[in-house]
């Protein structure tokens, strides 16, 4: 599994902003564990944080699932985490290696992939940037585990969602920031709602002159403490479109995007704290700041022959690799630095629209087929 993330200044200008202003595994004898090869993951030279690409690679550990179903394993990866590269080893003389921003073995804990790779994205919206981090991989191979685990027995076991809100909140003030989220899932090129399932449909509204997405009649729900958002996200989990197939015994139909939406009053009495409306000062209206992250848990990407589906989930299936498919596309074009990024392909793109481009770091990551 991937992990990829990207952040983008907020380039609104003040007036533009509402509120006065806005300063910115037929079960495989393949290892389940070994996940997914990345084009674009071998730059080597550039400096890392001037990139618009950056990828992570966990590889999930086998879970008793796996051991049950007698698979044979083959070690086909090799993980040197220290040199942050993995070997895909195609037999004793053929091999081809890989190089990522981050290598996490089977030991990796949930707090260090956040940390390593979270973290700085999260630290950014939090300045004021657009932030967006998201799984990509093949079914089974640990993206729901990674993003969206609640961790309510067990707070070591948290995943990427749980811990930005944590640090997140953390940061705010209550009163003076709002922190506040929305929880959609892109499924069979529809949006829908996942805290208010009857809204389906939700369109995506794009601003022509800031660029900003918004989703209207999408459910916000105004985030004061921790345990409010684990509600939001079980009730959102619960109406997630899942399903059982050979590879994955809960496999995610949807792509699942937390939409986090952080405003910030400016304190100060500066004029540039303030925000103006054409000529006019709007003196003793405090500006507004809005950044947004993203964390998305993409629905895997797989064999259709693999995973055994048919009838209404392979149509599904079908949906689901035409939006990676697409999203693939823009990513190789910001990778390339291409002028024009191709989001109108599909939904998850054009949602994503106002967080590709200016400073981005993204995954570019395409499945393994063992
Ligand atoms: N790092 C890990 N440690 C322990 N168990 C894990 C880990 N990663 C994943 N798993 C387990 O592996 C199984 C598959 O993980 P998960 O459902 O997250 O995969 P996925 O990539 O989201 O699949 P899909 O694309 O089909 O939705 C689950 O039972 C999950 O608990």
């Amino acid at each position: 599994m991937a992990l990829a993330r990207f952040s983008q200044r907020s380039e609104r200008p003040l007036a533009s902003c509402a509120g006065g202003g806005t300063p910115a595994g037929k079960k495989s004898s393949a290892p389940k564990h070994s996940v997914a090869s990345f084009r674009g993951a071998s730059i080597e030279d550039e400096d890392a944080d001037s990139r618009r690409v950056r990828v992570a690679v966990r590889v999930r550990p086998k879970i008793d699932e796996d051991i049950s179903e007698k698979c044979e394993f083959v070690d086909c990866l090799e993980l040197q985490p220290e040199l942050k590269r993995l070997k895909l080893i195609k037999n004793n003389w053929i091999y081809e290696s890989y190089k990522f921003d981050e290598v996490f073995t089977e030991s990796a804990s949930q707090k260090r992939v956040y940390e390593a790779v979270a973290k700085p994205v999260v630290e950014s919206v939090l300045n004021g940037y657009n932030g967006t981090i998201m799984a990509y991989g093949q079914t089974g191979t640990g993206k729901t585990y990674t993003i969206g685990q609640l961790g309510k027995d067990n707070s070591s076991e948290r995943g990427i969602m749980v811990r930005a809100l944590e640090d997140v909140l953390a940061e705010a003030s209550p009163g003076f920031e709002a922190v506040l989220v929305s929880y959609l899932q892109v499924y069979l090129e529809s949006i829908q709602d996942l805290l208010a399932p009857e809204k389906n449909n939700i369109s995506i509204i794009e601003d022509t002159k800031s660029g900003e997405v918004c989703f209207p009649g999408a459910t916000v729900v105004d985030i004061r403490d921790i345990d409010k958002f684990l509600e939001v996200l079980q009730i959102g989990d619960s109406n997630r479109f899942a399903a059982n197939t050979n590879m994955n015994t809960r496999s995610s139909r949807s792509h699942a995007i937390l939409v986090v939406q952080i405003q910030r009053c400016l304190k100060g009495n500066d004029e540039k704290d303030f925000a103006f409306v054409g000529e006019e000062s709007l003196q003793n209206v405090p500006a507004l700041s809005k950044s947004k992250l993203l964390i998305i848990d993409l629905a895997g990407s797989e064999r259709i022959d693999k995973s055994g589906v048919d009838g209404h989930m392979l149509e599904e299936a079908k949906f689901i690799n035409l939006s990676l498919t697409s999203l693939g596309k823009c990513i190789n074009a910001l990778a390339e630095n291409c002028a024009h990024v191709p989001t109108r392909d599909s939904k998850l793109t054009r949602l994503l629209s106002d967080c590709f481009g200016g400073f981005a770091f993204i995954a570019v990551c395409y499945p393994f087929d063992v």
